[in-house]
């Protein structure tokens, strides 16, 4: 019986597992976007309510890394929506992960990378351009740094300390 990959992973590494070096985040997620598995490098982002810095980040070229937002856990406004979404592909990102909702659902849906978010509010965020790009940040009682890696299939969300062979 063929396993994915993160369980492949799982299964490979008990003892990152254990020592914290690999990590799951908890089964929050919803799964959007065309790429329902994806990996790569992690870029942070912290901000709350506001995605201007989102913007910011997508407009540079991705090279196959995943951009993780952690916003907060609100679920009071979408932090990427169908523009964004379509930015982070044409600028060859692997995904983005948020801590917080997105909207434009059926475009999202659309484009080729892969999105993971808690849901959808169709309200737009703030302006204002607020937040912390690069910093560390904590989502689901998880640590996460700039550098390190994140495994997505439809089981879960791994983030890993540092490459693993899939
Ligand atoms: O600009 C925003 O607030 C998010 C959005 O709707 C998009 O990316 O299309």
């Amino acid at each position: 019986m063929a396993s994915s990959a993160t369980a492949e992973l799982c299964d490979a590494n008990p003892s990152l597992l254990s020592e914290g070096e690999l990590r799951v985040l908890p089964p929050i997620f919803q799964i959007y976007g065309q790429c329902r598995a994806f990996s790569g490098p992690i870029v942070t982002l912290k901000v709350f309510e506001d995605n201007v810095l989102v913007r910011e980040i997508l407009e540079n070229p991705g090279d196959g890394r995943v951009l993780v937002v952690d916003g907060g856990g609100s679920t009071r406004c979408a932090l990427v929506g169908g523009n964004l979404g379509l930015l982070a592909q044409n600028m060859g990102w692997a995904g983005i992960l948020v801590n917080g909702c997105i909207r434009d659902v059926d475009e999202i849906n659309g484009c080729g990378i892969g999105v993971r978010a808690l849901g959808s509010n169709p309200i737009k965020s703030n302006k204002k351009g607020l937040g912390e790009k690069h910093v560390p940040v904590n989502i689901g009682d998880t640590v996460i740094h700039e550098g390190e890696w994140l495994y997505a299939d439809r089981d879960g969300i791994l983030i890993s300390k540092s490459e693993l062979s899939v």
